[in-house]
């Protein structure tokens, strides 16, 4: 797929991020949980997914038709970038056929002792027809990521790195500035309720994300208990 066609997909439209790591309560051993959380968002209308774990993209495909960002998860301590980190789970990636493949592209320290550009340039020589988006948490990541090869990035990250700004909402500064600069951005992160995903797209960012305020009943529960908490 072209990066314009991916672009044209998604624009206008909601991402909706289905996923439950081990330990969350929506986590399944034997899977079937986050293709139902993909068929409410196909019904409400999204316009693509982003899914963690083969197990989980193979069988979200199966029951929706929209495009997919995928990725996997794993950590490699001492390190810290877990969102696909390393080579071995971009190929992993590759065989589920999504559209595009999202992977941490910080600037911190890598578990295959690579710099960020060295290993986009990698993986872009690899598999130089698959679209791949830049996990970044600020500017001058989404910069390099971006000059290095990177189709797309996203705010995914901002505010979960020692070298980015902490907010409890969506970052709207870094958007704007990713948006100004002409990079294509996926704005992912925090955003929490509609009224925040409206000021985030009117920044016009080419797609939009939003996970946990729809797929993490946990999350979801506890901005309602947390109003008795605070009483
Ligand atoms: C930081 C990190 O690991 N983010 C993950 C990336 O895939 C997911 O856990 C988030 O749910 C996703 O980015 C969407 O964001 P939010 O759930 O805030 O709408």
């Amino acid at each position: 797929m072209k990066q314009e066609d991916f672009a044209r997909q998604v624009h206008g439209g909601l991402i909706v991020s289905c996923q439950a790591l081990t330990g969350e309560p929506l986590y399944s051993e034997t899977g079937g949980v986050m293709p139902l959380m993909a068929k409410a968002a196909a019904e409400a209308g999204a316009v693509g997914i982003r899914a963690n774990t083969v197990r989980d993209i193979q069988e979200i495909k199966a029951v929706v038709d929209l495009p997919l960002i995928g990725i996997i998860k794993r950590d490699y301590p001492p390190e810290q970038p877990y969102i696909t980190p390393t080579m071995k789970e971009v190929d992993e990636l590759i065989k589920t056929g999504v559209e595009v493949i999202a992977f941490d592209c910080t600037l911190r320290p890598r578990h295959d002792g690579k710099t960020t550009t060295e290993f986009i340039k990698e993986v872009k020589q690899k598999y130089p027809d698959q679209l791949f988006m830049a996990d970044i948490a600020n500017f001058n990541e989404a910069q390099q990521a971006y000059e290095a090869g990177m189709d797309f990035v996203g705010t995914t990250l901002a505010g979960y790195t020692a070298e980015s700004a902490h907010k409890p909402g969506p970052n709207y500064a870094l958007i704007k500035k990713i948006v100004a600069a002409g990079i294509p951005l996926i704005a992912e992160g925090k955003i929490h309720t509609p009224a925040e995903l409206k000021r985030v797209i009117d920044l016009n960012p080419v797609g939009v994300v939003v996970g946990g305020a729809i797929t993490r009943p946990l999350q979801i529960a506890r901005t309602f208990t947390r109003v008795f908490a605070s009483k």
